[in-house]
C-alpha cells in the first residue's frame, strides 16, 4: 500500500484503562465487576501505546474503563498523553471524583470529562448502577467538577426504563451548565445482553432522535446521538420536510459526520490490548502486544471490511442512506453474529427493493 492509500489515522479512540470498576451496572458492555483484571497493559506498555497513537495522527483519546479512576496511573498516563499532543478526555461514573482529584486530573491536562448519569433520579440511575448511593454521588462528582472549573458532558444510556425521563435528563444537564449531553442507545453486550428486552423498539428509535433532532434548535447545549446512527438518515429527512441544506452552517459537526464510526474514525482499545471497531462489537482486529498500533489501524482485514460500506448485507447495503448511517455493526453482530449484516433496529424501508 502507497502512502497516499493509507486509511486516515482515528479522530477518536476510547481505552479500556482498566476492566475494573466500583460499580456494577446491569447494562455494562464490559461486564466489569471490582475483581481485580489480569493482563492489563501495564504502566510502561500503555506509554508506548500513546506514543503509536501519537505517531499516527492526534486524535481525542478517551480514558473510559471500567472505571479509569481506580487505576493508580490514570493522571500519569494522561500527563503523558497530553504532552504528546492529544486531546485527553476522562470518562467516569462520577463516583469518585473529588476537588483533589478534579485539580489532579486539570494538572494532568484533561480536558473533559463524561459523567454517566442513566436517570433524572436516585430511583432510576442506582436501578442500573447496581449501588444505591452511585446518583448522590455521581451528583457530588459534578460538584468538585464545577468548583475546579473542568468542563464536563452527561452520557446517558437509553432503555425502556428511562425513555420517559431524558427530557428531564436534558433539563438536568442544562441546569447543571454541562457542555454536553450524549445519548448511547444500549446494544445487548457484556452484562447488557440480559438486557435485550429492554431495547427500545425501532419506531421509539425514530420517535427519540427526531425529538432530539427538534431539541437541538432550541439549546446550546451539544446533543450528539452515539450509538444510533439512524440520526443522521433521520437528520436528513427532517431536513429535507424543512427545505433544508445539511451544511456544517446549519447542522454543525453533524453534518460531516456519519452514524457508525467504528473502523472509520474511531476504535476501542481494551485493557489487555485488543483493538475493536468499538467497546460494543467484541471483535478483534489485532492486539498491540503483537502489532503496532498503526499497523493494526492502517491493515486489519476487520477495519478495511467495516471501511468498504459497499460490503454491507441485507437492508444497510441497499440503502441510500448507508454513507451516512452504515447502521449499528455491533448490534448486527449481537443479532446475527455477522458484523456486516443488516441493523436490527432500523424501520426505515430503503427506496430499492
Ligand atoms: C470531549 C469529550 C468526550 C468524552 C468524555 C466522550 C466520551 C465517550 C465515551 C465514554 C464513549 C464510550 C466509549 C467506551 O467506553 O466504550 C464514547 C464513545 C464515542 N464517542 Fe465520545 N466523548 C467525547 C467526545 C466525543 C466527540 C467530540 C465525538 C465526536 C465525534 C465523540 C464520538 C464518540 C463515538 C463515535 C463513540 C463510539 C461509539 C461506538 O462505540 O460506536 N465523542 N465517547
Ligand atoms: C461509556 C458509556 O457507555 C455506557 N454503556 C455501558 N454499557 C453499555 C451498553 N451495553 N450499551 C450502551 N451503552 C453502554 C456507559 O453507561 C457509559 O455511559
Ligand atoms: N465507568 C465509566 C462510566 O460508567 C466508563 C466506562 S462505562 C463502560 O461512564
Ligand atoms: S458501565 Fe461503567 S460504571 Fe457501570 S459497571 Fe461498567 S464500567 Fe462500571
Amino acid at each position: 500500500m502507497t502512502m497516499s492509500e493509507e486509511p486516515n489515522p482515528p479522530r477518536l479512540i476510547a481505552w479500556e484503562l482498566t476492566s475494573r470498576c466500583n460499580l456494577s451496572c446491569v447494562h455494562c458492555r464490559g461486564a466489569s465487576t471490582d475483581e481485580k483484571a489480569i493482563g492489563e497493559l501495564d504502566t510502561s506498555e500503555a506509554k508506548t501505546f500513546i506514543d503509536q497513537v501519537a505517531s499516527l495522527g492526534s486524535p481525542i483519546l478517551i480514558l473510559s474503563g471500567g472505571e479509569p479512576l481506580v487505576r493508580p496511573d490514570v493522571y500519569e498516563l494522561a500527563n503523558y498523553g497530553t504532552n504528546k499532543g492529544l486531546r485527553v478526555v476522562l470518562a467516569t461514573n462520577g463516583t469518585l471524583l473529588e476537588r483533589e482529584t478534579v485539580r489532579k486530573l486539570k494538572e494532568a491536562g484533561i480536558k473533559r470529562v463524561s459523567i454517566s448519569l442513566d436517570g433524572a433520579d436516585s430511583a432510576t440511575h442506582d436501578g442500573f448502577r447496581g449501588v444505591e448511593g452511585a446518583f448522590d454521588k455521581a451528583m457530588e462528582g459534578i460538584d468538585a467538577l464545577k468548583a475546579e472549573g473542568m468542563d464536563f458532558q452527561i452520557n446517558t444510556t437509553i432503555t425502556k426504563r428511562n425513555l420517559g425521563e431524558i427530557p428531564r435528563i436534558l433539563k438536568m444537564a442544562t441546569s447543571l451548565n454541562a457542555e454536553a449531553l450524549h445519548i448511547f442507545l444500549l446494544v445487548p453486550t457484556g452484562r447488557g445482553e440480559n438486557l435485550a428486552n429492554e431495547e427500545i423498539p425501532p419506531a421509539e428509535y425514530e420517535r427519540i432522535l427526531r425529538w432530539f433532532y427538534e431539541q437541538k434548535k432550541h439549546t446550546s447545549l451539544e446533543l450528539k446521538a452515539t450509538c444510533a446512527p439512524h440520526y443522521f438518515r433521520i437528520m436528513r429527512q427532517c431536513a429535507e420536510k424543512e427545505g433544508m441544506e445539511v451544511s456544517i452552517n446549519t447542522h454543525g459537526f453533524d453534518a460531516v459526520s456519519r452514524g457508525c464510526l467504528g473502523g472509520t474514525a474511531f476504535c476501542f482499545v481494551s485493557s489487555t490490548g485488543d483493538v475493536q471497531p468499538c467497546g460494543y462489537l467484541p471483535a478483534i482486529a489485532g492486539n498491540i502486544r503483537n502489532q503496532s498500533f498503526g499497523e493494526i489501524w492502517n491493515n486489519s482485514t476487520l477495519f478495511n471490511e467495516l471501511r468498504d460500506f459497499s460490503l454491507l448485507k441485507g437492508k444497510c447495503g441497499k440503502c441510500e442512506y448507508k454513507n451516512v448511517c452504515g447502521g449499528c455493526r455491533a448490534r448486527a453482530y449481537a443479532a446475527t453474529g455477522d458484523y456486516l449484516e443488516e441493523e436490527p433496529y432500523c424501520i426505515y424501508h430503503p427506496r430499492q427493493k
